[in-house]
């Protein structure tokens, strides 16, 4: 199985501490989502602690080892759970239709945002006793995606609300999307033909994906020039054993983010929403987990320019128009969309 990329690029994702004792955190967080659209955050005081996450993958284990009549009670294509919500076996999704054979090679289960304090979905029975802690986390992440939503902001030297006030959550349903994530190891791969999670790259504003501590890797973005590069689990593997003070396995991991289409439409392509794919790694074998918060703005947000000098300059010099030829469409009608183009089922 050679699926992993030979040449071995690498790619510079940056890990930056939002706390304010970085005064330069906008500007670094805005030049990485203007480089390659991928950054690590610290995870210090992002409100998400190492014990939530860890909490978030047994659950999730939990759930996809369930028997198939647990997990299909809450199918997808059943619709029982609610539109887009719900447990996606394998074979349901793929990512990238135009170049795919075969669907990806995993399963999901999409939970959609909460409206006070439920979800909008039936819980499948292993999860039904944790909907708070469910719940609870979402609005953590939701929290930490507005914090960094207005450091793009002040980067951008808008009005610090401008991105905050289209994704507050209490104005209005969006499509945020709450999706736990579980690639199985599985045999008889064919090589070039089976991938985790074809090229794509994602729909909302921005993405916050949480990978397990020691976990499968196999997530790769593409690079410019075309190649593939690995993004590294633990970004400061190396330091480990090194005399630097934050070198402990056991210490929190930092928190990936990254820039979706919304978000690039909004900033007339400044903020790349890079594609990125999830492959078999070839040294390891063995499940992998991740789980993924897709913030996306309110349904009846329009994605019109930002209003930023910075963005104006980049749509002049890079001879951008105005997202979709000046045509604004709602966040909702974008959405809608894409999901047509990757869901197998209807
Ligand atoms: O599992 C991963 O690492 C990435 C998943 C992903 O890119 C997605 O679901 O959009
Ligand atoms: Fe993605």
């Amino acid at each position: 199985m050679a699926l992993i990329n030979e040449a071995d690029v690498e790619v510079k994702i940056p890990v930056i501490d939002i706390r304010p004792v970085n005064p330069n955190a906008a500007q670094q967080l805005l030049a990485a989502a203007a480089g390659n659209g991928f950054v690590f955050i610290e995870p210090w005081e992002t409100g998400i602690e190492q014990e939530d996450v860890d909490k978030m993958f047994e659950l999730s284990k939990q759930f996809f080892a369930s028997p198939f009549e647990v997990k299909e009670e809450v199918s997808i294509s059943s619709n029982k759970a609610g539109k887009n919500y719900g447990w996606l076996s394998q074979g349901v999704e793929k990512l990238d239709p135009a170049t795919q054979k075969r669907p990806d090679v995993k399963e999901a289960f999409n939970m959609g945002e909460p409206v006070g304090d439920e979800l909008q979905q039936s819980l499948p029975r292993p999860l039904q006793p944790h909907e708070n802690t469910l719940i609870e986390f979402q609005r953590k992440c939701h929290r930490l995606c507005q914090r960094v939503l207005q450091q793009f902001a002040v980067g951008l030297g808008i009005d610090e609300h401008w991105f905050t006030d289209r994704h507050d959550e209490s104005r209005g349903p969006s499509g945020t999307m709450f999706r736990l994530l579980y690639y199985p190891q599985v045999d008889g791969i064919e090589d070039g033909v089976d991938i985790r999670a074809g090229a794509h790259s994602d729909y909302g504003s921005i993405t916050l994906l949480f990978q397990q501590r020691g976990g499968n890797p196999g997530l790769e973005i593409k690079t410019p020039s075309g190649e593939w590069a690995p993004v590294p689990v633990d970004p400061k593997e190396h330091l480990v054993g090194s005399a630097h003070d934050d070198t402990s396995a056991e210490r929190p991991l930092p928190i990936l983010v990254n820039i979706g289409d919304l978000l690039e439409d909004w900033t007339d392509g400044l903020l790349k929403s890079t594609v990125h794919r999830v492959i078999f790694p070839e040294a390891s074998s063995g499940d992998r987990y991740s789980i993924a918060y897709f913030c996306h703005p309110l349904d009846e947000a329009l994605l019109e320019p930002v209003p930023s000098d910075l963005v104006k300059d980049h749509a002049l010099k890079s001879g951008n128009k105005l997202a979709r030829d000046g045509k604004l469409i709602t966040a909702k009608d974008h959405l809608m969309e894409r999901l047509a183009a990757t869901y197998t089922v209807k």
